[in-house]
C-alpha cells in the first residue's frame, strides 16, 4: 500500500502568485488498486503524482510505502518501485536506441550493466515474445530504432517497459491523450491486460470519461486538491455518466461557466 497522509503543498508561498493546492490531503493506494483519476484543469492531479514519484517534495505530511516512510527518498531511488508512463510517447523511450536496446535496459533497470556484453539468445528469444503479445509486428523489427515507430507503437513499448521488472506501483499519466481513438483503445486494453496479468497497483489519470469509468475499479475526481468523488467496487460500476458530468458542471459554474 501507498499513502500519501497529511499532504499541504502551497506553490510561491508568500508571493502575489501563491497557489495553496493541498491542506491535508489524504490517500490509500491499496496494492488490489487500479484508480481512474479525472478532475478539472489545476485541480491537483499531475501534483498528485509529482509527489508520489519523488519529483515534488511536500511542504508537510507524508508519504508512506507498505508503513516505511519514503517522504525523502530521492526520485531516481523511487523509480525502482515506481514507474510512469507519460502522456508524450517520446517520453517513454530512447529514440536512438533500438527497440531491443530500450527493452534490454529496461530489463536491467537497477542492475549492473553494459550494452557492449551483447544479449544472450534466450533473453532475446523472451523479448520477441514479449513483443509478440503487443500484436504490432514489433518483433520482426527489433534492431529498428525506436524514434521511427509511431506514437502508439512507442507508447505500447513503453507499457512493456514500464512493467518488465516488478512494480509496486505504475502510474499512467494521460497515457492515452496523445494518441488516435483507435490507438488509445489499444493501448487501454493493453493497460487493462498487463495490470491484470502482472496484478500490478495501478494509478491512471485521464480526461477521457469512457476510459475512466470503463476500467478499474475505483474513481476519483480531483478538484481545487480534493478528491470530491472517491468510489471503488459496485458503487464505481454504477455510477452514472451523468452524475460526473453534473459534477463538472457544478465546478464549472464555480467559475461562471456553465457546460
Ligand atoms: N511548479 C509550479 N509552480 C507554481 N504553480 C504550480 C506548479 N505546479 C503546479 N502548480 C499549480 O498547481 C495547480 C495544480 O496543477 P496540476 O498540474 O497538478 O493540475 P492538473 O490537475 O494536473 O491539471 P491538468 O489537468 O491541466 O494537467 C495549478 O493551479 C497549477 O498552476
Amino acid at each position: 500500500m501507498i499513502e500519501l497522509s497529511h499532504i499541504y503543498k502551497t506553490f510561491e508561498p508568500g508571493t502575489v502568485n501563491e497557489s495553496i493546492l493541498f491542506t491535508d490531503f489524504n490517500l490509500s493506494i491499496h496494492d488490489d488498486d487500479f484508480i481512474a483519476v479525472i478532475g478539472s484543469n489545476g485541480s491537483g492531479k499531475t501534483t498528485m503524482l509529482n509527489l508520489l514519484c519523488g519529483s515534488l517534495a511536500p511542504d508537510k505530511g507524508q508519504i508512506i510505502k507498505d508503513g516505511q516512510d519514503i517522504t525523502k527518498m530521492k526520485e531516481y531511488r523511487r523509480s525502482e518501485f515506481i514507474s510512469r508512463v507519460y502522456q508524450d510517447p517520446s517520453k517513454g523511450s530512447c529514440p536512438s536506441f533500438s527497440i531491443l536496446e530500450n527493452i534490454a535496459l529496461a530489463d536491467n533497470k537497477g542492475k549492473p550493466y553494459n550494452l557492449g556484453l551483447g544479449i544472450k539468445k534466450d533473453r532475446l528469444d523472451y523479448y520477441r515474445t514479449l513483443l509478440e503479445t503487443l500484436k504490432l509486428g514489433l518483433e520482426n523489427r527489433i534492431h529498428d530504432k525506436v524514434g521511427s515507430l509511431s506514437g502508439g507503437q512507442r507508447q505500447a513499448l513503453a507499457m512493456l517497459t514500464s512493467t518488465l521488472t516488478p512494480t509496486s506501483l505504475m502510474i499512467l499519466d494521460e497515457h492515452t491523450a496523445a494518441l488516435d481513438p483507435k490507438t488509445a483503445d489499444n493501448i487501454m486494453e493493453l493497460t487493462d491486460r498487463l495490470v491484470h496479468e502482472k496484478k500490478l497497483t495501478t494509478l491512471m489519470v485521464t480526461h477521457n470519461l469512457k476510459f475512466a469509468l470503463q476500467y478499474g475499479n475505483r474513481l476519483i475526481m480531483m478538484h481545487q486538491g480534493k478528491a470530491i468523488i472517491d468510489v471503488s467496487g459496485e458503487e464505481k460500476k454504477d455510477l452514472p455518466l451523468s452524475e460526473i458530468l453534473n459534477k463538472f458542471n457544478e465546478i464549472s459554474l464555480e467559475y461562471g461557466n456553465s457546460l
